[in-house]
């Protein structure tokens, strides 16, 4: 079974619809791209998943499946619940996620505490939270003097790394990344997208991975979903995909980046 399900899927505004009839699923241990033109969608599709689009735009009709029960039918607590713990994002603007006033080690605990409430489980006590969360840091390679820091006493690349550390210390089943790299350097892009692969290879969530970088996709992506204006125009596995886009826009979004233009030498690299 996925672990996501999306079928028939029209999310509409006050202007009209800004998806139409999209289907879309990401199983555990896969990494699913979506890609496509500025205003075709992405983010409007993976902020519907955990209840998080803007009050202008709703879910018109379809489907969302999270394990194969529908989330369209959950209370927004219920949504709430999930979010986190089992559907985490990690977005571009990593700033906003951290309240500017707070260590980093007491915003990590004040999430963390969240978490074990919400589950009712029992509260470990503050010396292992803390354990916890210092692990988390070094896993995102981080040093632990990280925890006594406030966000502004911290670089681009590592408040990045610290919204990373949020998702590895609750282990989601799927990670919604949302152009996680784009505000980064190339050096801290790399480092970034290495912690979330080896994230994924230890604990088998499934990645929506939303970019431009057609690049990243190739490495990373295993399946593929194009859309243009709303909706799905291509979707399939990563290499046959850029090696022999069925569409014209596919093959003009991947004429866009030379190393990836489909030639009658196929692009056979692995990744
Ligand atoms: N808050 C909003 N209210 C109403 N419509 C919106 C809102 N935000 C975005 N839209 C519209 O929804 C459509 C899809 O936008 P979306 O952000 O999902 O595109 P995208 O493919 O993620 O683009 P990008 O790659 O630039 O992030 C666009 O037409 C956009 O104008």
């Amino acid at each position: 079974m996925n672990l996501l399900e999306i079928a028939g899927l029209h999310l509409k505004s006050g202007q009209g619809t800004i998806v139409r009839d999209l289907d879309l699923s990401v199983s555990a241990g896969q990494c699913h791209a979506l890609i496509g033109e500025s205003g075709s969608g992405k983010s409007m599709t993976s902020l519907s998943i955990g209840d998080l689009l803007p009050a202008t735009v709703w879910v018109e009709s379809g489907k969302i499946e999270w394990c194969g029960s529908s989330l369209l039918a959950l209370s927004k607590k219920d949504r709430e619940r999930l979010r986190g713990k089992e559907i985490a994002y990690v977005f571009q603007d990593y700033a906003s996620v951290l309240t500017p006033f707070m260590t980093i080690g007491k915003q990590l605990d004040e999430t963390l505490k969240a978490h074990h409430m919400q589950d009712m489980l029992d509260m470990p006590e503050r010396k292992n939270r803390k354990e916890r969360i210092v692990q988390a840091l070094e896993h995102v390679r981080l040093p632990k003097e990280i925890y006594n820091r406030y966000p502004f006493q911290l670089s681009g690349g590592q408040l990045q790394r610290v919204s990373l550390a949020v998702v590895i210390m609750l282990e989601p089943k799927l990670l919604i990344l949302d152009e996680p790299t784009t505000a980064l350097d190339q050096t801290n892009a790399n480092e970034i997208l290495r912690i979330i692969s080896e994230l994924k290879e230890r604990t088998r969530c499934g990645i929506l991975f939303i970019s431009h970088n057609l690049r990243n996709v190739k490495r990373y992506a295993d399946q593929v979903t194009v859309m243009r204006e709303g909706q799905v125009i291509e979707t399939g596995s990563t290499l046959p995909l850029l090696n022999s886009p069925k569409q014209s826009y596919t093959r003009r979004l991947i004429e866009a980046i030379p190393s990836l233009r489909p030639s009658t030498e196929a692009v056979h690299e692995s990744i």
